[in-house]
């Protein structure tokens, strides 16, 4: 297993770049947006100028006392950055934190009214409910008499830039989601469907993102691998709580599967299909607290790495996973993704559209010709994708 040397840790303390603008600019936005989607009372606005000003300003605070999660905060590195900006520590630490404590401003936690109430569902339910997604299960039609091959490849394609569909994203990269994907920037599906080609069938878990119109191709990408004995088993690991705007919880998988049920055609049978799935076992679904951390997959518990070294496959779906996974560091772009992911307990993937600054596993020459095209936005922009697959382990 190579040892890398480890470039440093992104932190979001440089104005004008992109970490630092989703501190300073998306957090300020994403309050906004909740505030104005709920009737909260007045300890909850209070609560949430009070995470305005701090998020921007102020200083990383302790959790108040009797918190559920202080001890697995402490553990995730709380008592080291109490006391230091925002913009000081890790940014994926620092972004993780805001989410917790969004969460805290809006009584998510302690009992009481307002405990366990999404404060991203209606923004959620919007977009499951929008004409776009009637139109993509509409489209499911058209599938239908396609080669179980073609099949495949438009499902793993549709839940590939269903990871476009970030809510998040949309608030701070203007026209995200609408204008046309130009491309992939690297593309191991091959590898990807030898694994999953192998006899017998074995468990493949994926690594959920976005909840909505992320969610439902994913879901049917699982239906199809099922169906068609490419796995016999497949685990959906989803956040145990809001995140990051648009991430999906197990509410998010029931909506989407309800969506997919009370929907015509094609897309109803592949509902029915996930329903019986999940009643009998072959599609669970799984919150594990670590999908929230704020720390890489290298740094995951051993409960967990336990679980993944038992798939035939895990894939990481969409930007935030790809950053836990190879790490949030500045790589150079050519660092092979096997190298990065050499702790993974088993074959990896990643299906990913670009919207950061973290990417791994390209050749020089690809780097090279899109920095000439676009100059940097190819990384931010949600405009291109990966498919990135390791096959250590699997004899591949
Ligand atoms: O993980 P996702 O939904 O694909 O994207 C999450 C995201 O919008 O949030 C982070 C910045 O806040 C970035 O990693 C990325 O831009």
């Amino acid at each position: 297993m190579p040892q890398l040397p480890a470039p440093p840790v992104l932190l979001a303390d440089e104005p004008g770049s992109f970490p630092h603008s989703v501190l300073a600019e998306r957090h300020p936005a994403i309050i906004r947006q909740v505030r104005d989607a709920f009737p909260y009372g007045p300890g909850q606005h209070r609560a949430l100028d009070a995470l305005l000003a701090n998020c921007t300003e102020g200083v990383i605070e302790p959790l108040p006392g009797g918190a559920h999660d202080v001890e697995r905060w402490r553990s995730w590195g709380l008592d080291e950055y109490t006391g230091r900006s925002w913009f000081e520590v890790p940014w994926l630490w620092s972004e993780s934190w805001f989410y917790r404590c969004l969460l805290e401003a809006v009584g998510h936690f302690p009992p009481g009214p307002w405990q366990g109430i999404d404060p991203f569902r209606p923004a959620k339910l919007a977009e499951l409910d929008a004409p776009e997604t009637d139109e993509e299960l509409a489209a499911l039609d058209s599938l239908e008499h396609a080669t179980a091959a073609d099949r495949a490849t438009a499902l793993l394609h549709g839940s590939l830039w269903g990871n476009r569909a970030d809510l998040g994203f949309r608030l701070s990269a203007p026209g995200a989601g609408t204008t046309a994907a130009s491309g992939l920037v690297a593309d191991d599906s091959d590898a990807l469907w030898a694994l999953l080609s192998g006899r017998p069938p074995g468990t493949l878990f994926l690594v959920a993102d976005n909840a909505g119109r992320e969610l439902v191709p994913d879901l049917l990408l699982l239906a199809h691998l099922l169906e068609h004995g490419h796995a016999r088993r497949a685990v959906l690991h989803v956040k145990p709580h809001p995140y990051y705007v648009s991430d999906a919880t197990t509410a998010d998988v029931v909506d989407a599967v309800r969506r997919l049920t009370a929907a015509r055609g094609a897309a109803a049978r592949y509902g029915r299909f996930l329903w019986s799935a999940m009643g009998d076992g072959r599609l669970t679904v799984r919150a594990h607290p670590f999908s929230c951390a704020p720390l890489p997959y290298a740094d995951m518990p051993g409960d967990l790495r336990e679980e993944f070294a038992g798939g035939t496959l895990t894939v990481f779906k969409g930007d935030l996973n790809y950053r836990r996974l190879v790490g949030d560091r500045r790589w150079p772009a050519t660092t092979p993704f096997a190298d990065v992911t050499a702790y993974f307990p088993g074959p990896v993937a990643a299906l990913r559209t670009l919207k950061s600054e973290v990417v791994t596993g390209l050749d020089a020459a690809t780097e090279a010709a899109l920095d000439a095209e676009e100059d940097g936005y190819w990384r931010t922009g949600g405009t291109h994708a990966l498919i990135q697959v390791a096959s250590r382990g699997a004899g591949g």
